[in-house]
This record gives structure tokens, C-alpha cells and sequence, in this order.
């Protein structure tokens, strides 16, 4: 996950590949939830692991709920409807931004009468729930509204006798009110005894797909709700959730709608593998989010699909503006808001003025986004139009506003398949962390760059501090490190264990060692064919055998490919002596750091003696003097600014200075606009 300030997106050009996606928000959450219910273990298999599923665990948990995470399999020990609180005191339960945890869960508390206080982030408190409430009120529950009326926190307590067996919902603002109901109400009735409950929706139900996963999962539990179309559900006595033992989660079909988008609008070739595959979700999907297919269809997707997969590739170009009633599929209309910025003519989504209410107004959201790359966009009520930029030049390179909404980031990364070739800024990437935090990742792995991967070269003589300047800008950028160096130092480790000497003579013995290592650099730390090598590599005899290696011809030759593919998206920040003239001669920012032969000398013996070494401050200074000397005279790449390098003296700045002295001038060499 990018947790940075920023994620610039490079020109993108093609897409194809696999990707696996993870699970479905909307089952993973009424799984867990129906699981909690029941007596026994259920085993939920690729369940999805984010900000929405995680605050459900808590709160289930919070509950006295068994729960047993490993990776994306959870076992739920259900309570059979007995909650039991670790204390006596209401549950406080912090639910973040999920519709999918609220709701249920406020209804179901509401109506097993367990004491609970039930909160979220700021735009959850500005989230409607009061149709839920007051339904809920009709069968006798304990709700109160702890801030606004009509919206969270609120606090359920026990269910009074004041029940009606008759009530009614509306359906126009959410769908998870109804689907709270029909998960809540049949704890209610348990006994063949009991008075069945009829639920009826009141007004146009929107969003009616969710209801068919709701009564899809409540009969894998069990639960058999008796249905009259859309408006009249009855919950029959002696409904009982039972633990279906296992349970698989569908890949999320709303995710999926960004991976069908990318394909329709960038994956061409006819080759078998000339395609984006999707993996987890497919024509046999249970969720509503499917017919995006259709949709993306529609536009000109070329789209093949079976029981769990989908192939997509582009179809028609550009693509074909429709006009199209969206409410059945609230979520991944989003994506098709984006996609009409490829579409000849204007596309309209309408009947979706639920996207107001959800993690931003959407609407509003949208056109605002939209519009900054130069799309004429009308928003209305319940709609929205766009007209993509008339000409090439009049699509921008925009800083887009992710409103903390995961779709509007999701959505707007499509936004580099431009054809003006414009990067484009994504704000806030973490915010997808609440249904698919590594969106970013999986897209990236599959895309490839319009031009050059980005990258900005630190060169400079041993010990300038070009390691923790490079890290360091790398992890505020997103992204990669290539420490070159590093390489050079693996290179003089594996031979001098092999027994080679340094020298010509070893070379072309060096050079086939170098084909047979496989280096690894991840999180800070350097992997040599499975051994962590970090410390062995940074011993104070390694500096110089790897400035012996690095001055054989041979031997840069063979690294030069090796360091050339560290350039992938985002981008690459490389640290060596050689990067911006040799390795990277394209890189649009170059710097060549120095610091005076004192301050180095300092510097590494201070390293130096914090990593366990002794070593004499005098005997360093020489060493560092006689390693400038064989760098800068060396004959192949000798170390040298480039031409084009900006130079950086150290000597007197802390590492922050130095950090923001470079990203000032990566900034200031990107199109994006001030917003
Ligand atoms: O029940 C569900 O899982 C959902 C229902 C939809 O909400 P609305 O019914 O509020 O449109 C959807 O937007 C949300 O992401 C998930
Ligand atoms: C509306 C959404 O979420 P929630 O489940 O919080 O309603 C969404 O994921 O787009």
C-alpha cells in the first residue's frame, strides 16, 4: 500500500497480465457477520483483508466472537446470537467508513438488545441511518442518536416488549437497510413458535442486486426468507443460522470493474496472452457489480468470461459513449464515469443519487475530478454527463482529490491511459486500504510506462550519504531503490567466497558468477540466493574489494541490465557512482551529492561503530581519499558528475534539508498544476 502524501502515476500505455483480485467486500462482510451468528466454526477462505473487513473483525471480536485470522483465511467461532463482551459496559465499536459493518451490525445488536455504542470516521457520522432506526424502532428496539438525528454514533440497548410483527423500511437511500433487516430479524424467531415478521419496503428500493447476495448468503447459512418481489419479505419462525463449515469468497466484481476499464481501454494485440485476465470472479458471480460487464460491453469492451475469470481486451476504439440507468450497479458506475473520458460523445449515468450519501458525495466528487482534466461534465441530482476533452490539448496533467473515497482513487488511476501522454497525481492513495489495499501495486505490475519509467539518479563519492537520501526520497515518492552499490558489493562477496581474486585476470570467471546470482533488495534489506546478506556486504573490506570489481569492464557490463530493470512503475530512485552517466543517461533529475572528505570520513565511522565495527577515523579518512582518487581516475565510468547532474553539498545539511532540497526539484520538473 502507498501510505505517502501523493502517488504520481506516469504516462501509462498498455496493460496485460493476471491479476488475482481480493475478495469481495460485500460478502466478506456478511459472511463474517452471519458466521458470528451461528453456533460453531465456519472457515471463510479468501476472505478480503481491509480497512472494511478489519473493523468488523474488531468489533465481532469486541463481542466475544472467536476469531482467527491467517492471511485471508478466517475461522469464526460464532456465539449462536449470544454475544459476550469481554466487560459489562456497553461495547464501544469503531466501525471506520463501512456501510457493510454499520448497518448490520447496528441491527443486529439492536435486536438481540446488547448494549453498544456504535461509531465511525467523521463522513460515517454524515452517513443516513435513521431509515434503519426507525424500522428498527417498529420492532422494539433501543436506538438512540448520540450526535445528529438520523445519522451515527448511536447507542442500542435492550429490545423492549413494544413490538410489531408488520413493519416497514425505506428502500430509496441505501439497500443495506433492508439487508441489516433481513440478517437481524430472523434472531428474532427463532422457534417454530414464534410469529413469522413481514418486512415491507416502502418507495422505490435502490440498489436491489445487494439484496440477492443478502438472501444468496442467508440461505447458505440457513435462513430462507420468503419473498414478494421487491417490496414484502417474510422471515419465518424457526429460522436459525447454521455454520456452513466453509465458506469461499468471490473476488470483488467492483474491483474487478478497474482491471475490465484498463483492458478495454489499453490492452490490444491479438495474441492469446495479449489480454488483462481476471481471476476469483466471472459470469457466475453472485454479485450485482457483474453486470458492469455488460456495461463495459456496451462501450466497446471486448470481454469473454467464465465461471470465475474474465479476458478482456480492447474492442472498440475509441470507446462508445452510452446513456445508461446505473442503479443496479452503484459502485462500479464510477469506473464507467472514467471510462467516458475514451468515449466519442457524451456519456450519461443516471438514476444514482445515492452517490451522494456513500464515502463522499460522489457526484460532486466526480465532476470536480473530472472536470480538472479537461472533461465538460454536468452534474445533476441524480446524474452526471461527460463530454471527454475535446482535443488533445485539452486534457491536463491534474492533482485528482481521492475525497478519502477508495473509488475515487481506483477510478481515477485510469486517468494515465490518456492520450496526451500527462502523468497524473493520485492524493492520498492509502484511502483504498478500506476494500483493496494493494489497487495500486496490482495495477502497476501489469501496466507498462508511455515513455521512460521516471527516475531520479543520486551519484556521488563513498560515504556522501547517497544511500539515505535515495531511501529516503524513494519511500516518500512510492518508489523503487536500486542501491548499485549494494550490487558491486555482492558481486566482490559471492566471488571472494567462490576464491576468485579481484582482478583481470578472474574477470570472465566473475562475469559468468555475476549470471548465476540472484539478488533481492526488499524493505531495507539485500537477499543473496535466500541468505540475507545485509551485514556481511556492509563490513568495512567490502568497500574496497567492491571498488576492485567495479573497475573491471566485464563486470559492469553484466550489472548494467541487472540495474537497468530495477526502473519499474512508479518510478526508480538509484543511488551508485555511475547512475545518471552510464546506467540512467535519460533520467530527467540527476544529482551528484558530495560532502567534504572530513564530514564522510565522520560519517562512516560513525556508521561504522553503530553496526559493531572498530575502525580508526584517521585510517578512514586515508582510505576514503585513496577510493575518490581510484573512482574519479578509473578508466570505465569513472565517477563524475553528469553533465546535466545537479550538484549537492552536504557537508552542512541534515538529512531532511537535503530530502527537500531534491523533491523541490522533482516537483518542480512535473506538468501537475497547483490545485
Ligand atoms: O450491501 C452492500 O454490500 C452494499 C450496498 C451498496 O450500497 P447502497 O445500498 O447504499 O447503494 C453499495 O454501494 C455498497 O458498496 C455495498
Ligand atoms: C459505498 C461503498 O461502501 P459502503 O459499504 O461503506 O457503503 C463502496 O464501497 O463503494
Amino acid at each position: 500500500m502507498y501510505a505517502i502524501p501523493f502517488l504520481d502515476l506516469p504516462a501509462l500505455a498498455q496493460i496485460r497480465g493476471t491479476v488475482v483480485l481480493p475478495g469481495s467486500k460485500s460478502i466478506s462482510n456478511r459472511v463474517l457477520l452471519l458466521a458470528a451468528l451461528c453456533e460453531g466454526t465456519t472457515v471463510v477462505h479468501d476472505a478480503l483483508d481491509s480497512d472494511d473487513t478489519r473493523v468488523m473483525l474488531a468489533a465481532l471480536q469486541q463481542l466475544g466472537v472467536g476469531v482467527q485470522v491467517n492471511g485471508t483465511t478466517v475461522a469464526i467461532t460464532g456465539c449462536g446470537g449470544r454475544f459476550a463482551p469481554s466487560s459489562a459496559a456497553p461495547a464501544e465499536l469503531f466501525l471506520g467508513n463501512a456501510g457493510t459493518a454499520m448497518r448490520p451490525l447496528a441491527a443486529v445488536l439492536a435486536v438481540l438488545g446488547v448494549p453498544a455504542t456504535l461509531s465511525g470516521v467523521a463522513r460515517m457520522h454524515e452517513r443516513p441511518i435513521g431509515d434503519l432506526v426507525d424500522a428498527l424502532r417498529q420492532f422494539g428496539c433501543t436506538v438512540d442518536y448520540l450526535g445528529e438525528t438520523g445519522y451515527p454514533p448511536i447507542r442500542v440497548d435492550q429490545i423492549t416488549e413494544n413490538r410489531q410483527y408488520s413493519i416497514s423500511v425505506k428502500g430509496n437511500v441505501s439497500s443495506q437497510f433492508l439487508t441489516a433487516l433481513l440478517m437481524a430479524l430472523p434472531l428474532a424467531v427463532p422457534s417454530p413458535d414464534d410469529q413469522p415478521i413481514e418486512l415491507r419496503v416502502e418507495g422505490e428500493l435502490i440498489s436491489k442486486p445487494y439484496i440477492e447476495i443478502t438472501l444468496n448468503l442467508l440461505a447458505r447459512f440457513g435462513v430462507i426468507v420468503r419473498r414478494d418481489g421487491w417490496s414484502r419479505f417474510t422471515i419465518q419462525p424457526g429460522s436459525r443460522y447454521r455454520a456452513p463449515e466453509h465458506v469461499y469468497v468471490e473476488a470483488d466484481a467492483s474491483s474487478a470493474s478497474y482491471f475490465i476499464a484498463a483492458g478495454a481501454l489499453a490492452c490490444e494485440g491479438r495474441g492469446e496472452d495479449d489480454c488483462v485476465r481476471i481471476k476469483g470472479v466471472g459470469a457466475d458471480s453472485i454479485q450485482g457489480d457483474i453486470r458492469f460487464v455488460d456495461a463495459a460491453r456496451a462501450m466497446g469492451a471486448d470481454i469473454r468470461s467464465g465461471a470465475n475469470w474474465l479476458e478482456i481486451r480492447r474492442g472498440a476504439w475509441p470507446l462508445k459513449a452510452i446513456d445508461l440507468d446505473c442503479n443496479h450497479i452503484p459502485d462500479a458506475a464510477m469506473t464507467l464515469a472514467v471510462m467516458a473520458l475514451y468515449a466519442e460523445g457524451t456519456t450519461v449515468l443516471r438514476n444514482i443519487a445515492s452517490w451522494r450519501v456513500k464515502e463522499t458525495d460522489r457526484l460532486s466528487a466526480m465532476a470536480t475530478e473530472l472536470r480538472k482534466l479537461g472533461a465538460t461534465v454536468e452534474e445533476g441530482g441524480d446524474f452526471i454527463a461527460i463530454t471527454p476533452p475535446r482535443e488533445l490539448g485539452v486534457w491536463r496533467a491534474a492533482t485528482i482529490g481521492t475525497y478519502d473515497d477508495h473509488r475515487m482513487a481506483m477510478c481515477f488511476s485510469l486517468a494515465a491511459f490518456n492520450p496526451a501522454g500527462l502523468p497524473v497525481r493520485i492524493l492520498d492513495p492509502k484511502c483504498v486500504a478500506k476494500t483493496f489495499p494493494d489497487y495500486f501495486e496490482a495495477l502497476l505490475a501489469l501496466a507498462r510506462p508511455r515513455g521512460e519509467v521516471p527516475v531520479i539518479c543520486i551519484d556521488g563519492p563513498s560515504a556522501s550519504g547517497k544511500g539515505t537520501l535515495a531511501s529516503e526520497l524513494a519511500k516518500r515518492l512510492g518508489y523503487h531503490y536500486l542501491d548499485s552499490g549494494a550490487l558491486y558489493r555482492v558481486t566482490a562477496l559471492a566471488a571472494t567466497r567462490a576464491g576468485l581474486s579481484l582482478d583481470a585476470e578472474h574477470e570472465a570467471n566473475i562475469v559468468r558468477l555475476i549470471q548465476t546470482l540472484n539478488p533481492r533488495f526488499d524493505d531495507g534489506r539485500i537477499w543473496l540466493n535466500g541468505e540475507d546478506c545485509g551485514t556481511a556486504i556492509r563490513a568495512d573490506d567490502m568497500g574496497g574489494k567492491a571498488s576492485q570489481v567495479s573497475a573491471l569492464p566485464g563486470v559492469r557490463a553484466a550489472l548494467l541490465d541487472l540495474q537497468r530493470r530495477a526502473a519499474r512503475l512508479p518510478g526508480l530512485v538509484a543511488d551508485g557512482r555511475d547512475m545518471g552517466t552510464v546506467i540512467f543517461p535519460q533520467a530527467p533529475l540527476k544529482v551528484f551529492l558530495t560532502a567534504t572528505p572530513e564530514t564522510r570520513a565522520d560519517r562512516r565511522h560513525k556508521q561504522l561503530m553503530a553496526n559493531g565495527f572498530d575502525a580508526k577515523l584517521s585510517d578512514l579518512l586515508a582510505d576514503l581519499q585513496a577510493r575518490d582518487a581510484r573512482d574519479t581516475q578509473r578508466s570505465v565510468a569513472p565517477l563524475k558528475p553528469a553533465e546535466d547532474a545537479k550538484p549537492l553539498d552536504n557537508s552542512q545539511l541534515g538529512i531532511e534539508e537535503s530530502v527537500q532540497q531534491v523533491l523541490s526539484w522533482w516537483l518542480a520538473l512535473q506538468p501537475f498544476a497547483a490545485t
